[in-house]
């Protein structure tokens, strides 16, 4: 997986079907997803469930790209060898869920994966000031965590400000909840690189009909990417 900060598209199948997760996946892809985000959540750390280590597992010979898995989960520590084989790419753990993140984010590397590192909306961007160089991806959280389709929340400040922090290391800043063509551009502006979106993405598609997908993609990606123009 190489560094670079175009716009990547990482759309969140917390808004696919759940019946057919296999065709979902690689009709995202087919249709120009950079990255297949997979939302974790325990219905502890935040108050949904979705899947684990084992059906990220049966995910990954679908995900020819990036698999991106959000841990929405506390605590992590225990799941993070679980999650190296499932072959996740990217794991992101919350900095809210504790209780000693320094030591989670050597560990995913430790286990070979990029290390994500989450904030909520509520938590400062300074929170991550000496994580910098232990992670590979800061993913600021535009709604709270919990369910896909929730209102944007302006963190455009905050995106501003981490950019300034991390400087000129390779991490990237991913941005997670509400992101649509309309607010693509606030956050690709404010210094974000991967932009996460589940219902913006999904919105009027199916397998069989996998070109809204399509559009629905090359529409948050021009919006985006407009900012540069
Ligand atoms: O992690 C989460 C929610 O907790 C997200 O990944 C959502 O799934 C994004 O969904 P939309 O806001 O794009 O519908």
């Amino acid at each position: 997986m190489s560094f670079d900060r175009k716009i990547k598209i990482a759309p969140s199948i917390l808004s696919a079907d759940f019946a057919n997760f296999g065709a979902e996946i690689r009709a995202i892809e087919a249709e120009g997803a950079d990255w297949v985000h997979v939302d974790v959540m325990d219905g502890h750390f935040v108050p949904n469930l979705t899947f684990g280590p084992m059906a990220v597992k049966a995910f990954r010979p679908h995900v020819k790209t990036v698999m991106d898995v959000h841990l929405m989960i506390a605590p992590v520590d225990p799941y993070i060898d679980a999650y190296a084989d499932a072959g996740a790419d990217v794991l992101t753990a919350h900095i809210e869920a504790g209780p000693h993140i320094h030591r989670t984010l050597q560990a995913i590397r430790g286990a070979g994966m990029k290390a994500g590192v989450a904030l909520n909306p509520g938590t400062p961007a300074e929170a991550v000031a000496h994580l910098l160089d232990l992670t590979d991806l800061i993913c600021v959280m535009t709604v709270n965590p919990g369910f896909g389709g929730q209102k944007f929340i302006d963190m455009t400040a905050k995106i501003a400000r981490l950019r300034e922090m991390i400087g000129d290391r390779p991490v990237h800043i991913e941005i997670d909840g509400g992101v649509d063509p309309k607010t693509a551009p606030l956050v690709a502006q404010a210094g974000a690189d991967v932009l996460v979106a589940g219902s913006a993405v999904f919105r009027g598609g199916s397998v069989d009909n996998p070109g809204v997908y399509g559009q629905n993609i090359r529409e948050i990606r021009a919006a985006a990417e407009g900012v540069w123009a």
